[in-house]
């Protein structure tokens, strides 16, 4: 690490100009609000609004976001240097900079002959004017300046001298963070650590070295890492990594590894662990599903599915995991499938809240799980069936309900379609026999299972089915095929459950994960009853 190192790194986060120019994303001005605001709690130095000369959604937000008070971050406004044929306050793109009214702007120029050549179309010292008069002039506005040199490691690559001779310009033009981009995405940890190293070395250590880097070889958030650990004191890149292309570097796992790796400061102190929540959130307002997978804060990397790995996991918290997950935020997880020993069992019986269950009992619940993902079930996201699994084994459970048959109907007759469903079951004791007709067989079968609890459990009411999914494991046997069908519920508030059913038959499979959700949410209403008023 260089020796002229600080100890914190500026996070300048660019989700809502990058992140926005990712394929499906489509902010609204409330949405970046939204965002933007939870970045300031978060506490990143710097939030990148949108380019203000673009359109006038970006505008707005910028007319918006000054009068809201900002506690850690600067608002960021972004355009380009001055086009070749104007003044620089006459070019309507760094008027909008400078009427966009933040503290703070950020200005991207060209830093490579071939840029320069192919894409300007303007002369080598044209481009080197564009860029220092574009600083000085939003300088002597009363802007403090970042400037991100777009192409930097490409140009670099073919022409140094004209690639550090742009940054110069920006230098001169009195910027105060020179951010070399690899807007392209092309290069390798070590090339961007040489290269921000010869930059440093170029301008010695009163310049203050930023990078900008893109996901095209899958190298963003290391690049980033190890370009900070060659001396460079401010990243840019986006929440979830989003962006152009294959996207930005991602500082849900950079800041991280600044922090916890690097030992270096990125947030305010105790705010790391925030990130989890902030992930989650941005994912949310862009309408994007999260990526489980996603180091640090996504939803599977903390959780262990291995039986091996539990059992150690019980032994030591170290053991399988490379910090503890509520540094970021997160939390660590046991996934039960036919992959499970007894101690995936016992972790998964304790987060659910089930007691007393022994390593006899687990041994017995591993074996039935394992048979069962034979047969088609997966329990990995159907926890709700899990815990009836596990209380079905227990001595001296009395399920609330039990089916004693069904017959399902279904016909066309022209137009008209038409679904029935007939369900004996035993609730409490009594036997009970309901019809129900629906708009299909699965909406038949629910209403007949409701209209049989009511009388029991009015709370039926409150339990909604919030997805059905269903898979098909076999597929080269056809209509034959074994069928998983998964269903997701809520009851209006927090509570979601999801359970499970899986067989040849699409009803039955059905059948099983709908008798499971309503026993389930009944069985731990009163288990949480009984608690409640011991
Ligand atoms: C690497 C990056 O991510 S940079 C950010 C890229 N983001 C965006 O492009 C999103 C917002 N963009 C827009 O809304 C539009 O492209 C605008 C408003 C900026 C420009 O729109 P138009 O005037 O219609 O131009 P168009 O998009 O077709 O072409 C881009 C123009 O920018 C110019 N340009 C490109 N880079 C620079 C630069 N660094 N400095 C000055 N001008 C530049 C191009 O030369 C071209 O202008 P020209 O046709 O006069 O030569
Ligand atoms: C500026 C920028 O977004 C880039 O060069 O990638």
């Amino acid at each position: 690490m260089s020796n002229a190192q600080p100890s914190h790194i500026e996070i300048f986060d660019t989700t809502l100009r990058d992140g926005g120019q990712t394929e499906g994303i489509s902010y609204s001005v409330d949405d970046k609000l939204r965002i933007a605001r939870k970045l300031d709690e978060l506490g990143v130095a710097f939030i990148e609004g949108g380019w203000p000369g673009s359109n006038p959604k970006d505008a707005l937000f910028f007319e918006q976001a000054r009068k809201e008070k900002w506690t850690h971050a600067k608002i960021v406004a972004f355009g380009a240097t001055r086009r070749a044929k104007f003044k620089p306050e006459e070019d309507p793109s760094v008027r909008a900079l400078v009427d966009a009214g933040t503290e703070v702007c950020c200005i991207f120029g060209k830093s490579s002959v071939l840029q320069v050549e192919e894409v300007l179309r303007t002369t080598l010292e044209e481009n080197l004017r564009m860029i220092e008069e574009t600083v000085a002039y939003l300088r002597s506005q009363g802007k403090r300046v970042i400037y991100d040199g777009e192409h930097f490691f490409d140009g670099f690559d073919r022409n140094p001298d004209y690639a550090l001779k742009c940054l110069g310009a920006a230098h001169k033009g009195g910027a105060e963070t020179l951010v070399l981009c690899d807007t392209n995405g092309g290069h390798l940890p070590w090339e961007v650590a040489a290269t921000v190293q010869a930059v440093q070395k170029h301008f010695g250590p009163g310049v203050r070295v930023g990078i900008h880097l893109h996901d095209d070889t899958g190298c963003g958030v290391a690049s980033s890492v190890a370009a900070i650990h060659a001396g460079a004191v401010h990243v840019q890149g986006t929440i979830n990594g989003y962006g152009e292309r294959c996207g930005n570097a991602n500082l849900c796992v950079v800041i991280p590894n600044i922090e916890l790796k690097l030992k270096l400061r990125a947030l305010p102190a105790g705010h790391l662990a925030r990130l989890h929540e902030v992930a989650a959130f941005v994912a949310e307002v862009a309408n994007l599903a999260p990526a489980n997978q996603m180091a640090y804060v996504g939803y599977s990397a903390f959780a262990h599915k291995a039986g091996v790995h539990v059992s150690a996991m019980q032994r030591h918290p170290d053991a399988y995991q490379h910090i503890d997950p509520k540094l970021v935020g997160n939390e660590m997880r046991v996934v039960v499938s036919e992959l499970s020993g007894r101690s995936n069992i016992v972790e998964k019986a304790t987060e659910l809240g089930l007691t007393g269950l022994d390593d006899k009992l687990g041994a017995k619940v591993v074996e039935l799980i394992k048979a069962k993902e034979h047969e088609g079930f997966s329990y990995e996201a159907a926890e709700a069936s899990v815990a009836l699994l596990v209380r079905r084994l227990t001595t001296g459970y009395q399920p609330l309900f039990t089916l004693l048959d069904y017959r399902g109907m279904v016909s066309r007759h022209g137009d008209r379609q038409a679904a029935e469903a007939t369900i004996k079951l035993t609730v409490q004791g009594r036997e009970v026999h309901m019809v129900a007709e629906g708009n299909g067989p699965v909406n038949a079968f629910d209403t007949a299972l409701r209209k049989a609890l009511h009388p029991f459990f009015p709370q039926v009411d409150q339990i909604q089915l919030a997805d059905y999914k269903v898979r098909i494991l076999n597929s080269n046997s056809g209509t034959g095929a074994i069928t998983r069908v998964l269903i997701d519920w809520h009851d209006g508030s927090e509570r979601r459950w999801s359970t499970v059913g899986a067989g040849t038959n699409i009803l039955d499979a059905t059948w099983l994960a709908l008798a499971d959700g309503y026993e389930y949410a009944l069985t731990e209403a009163a288990a949480h009853k009984k608690e409640v008023s011991a």
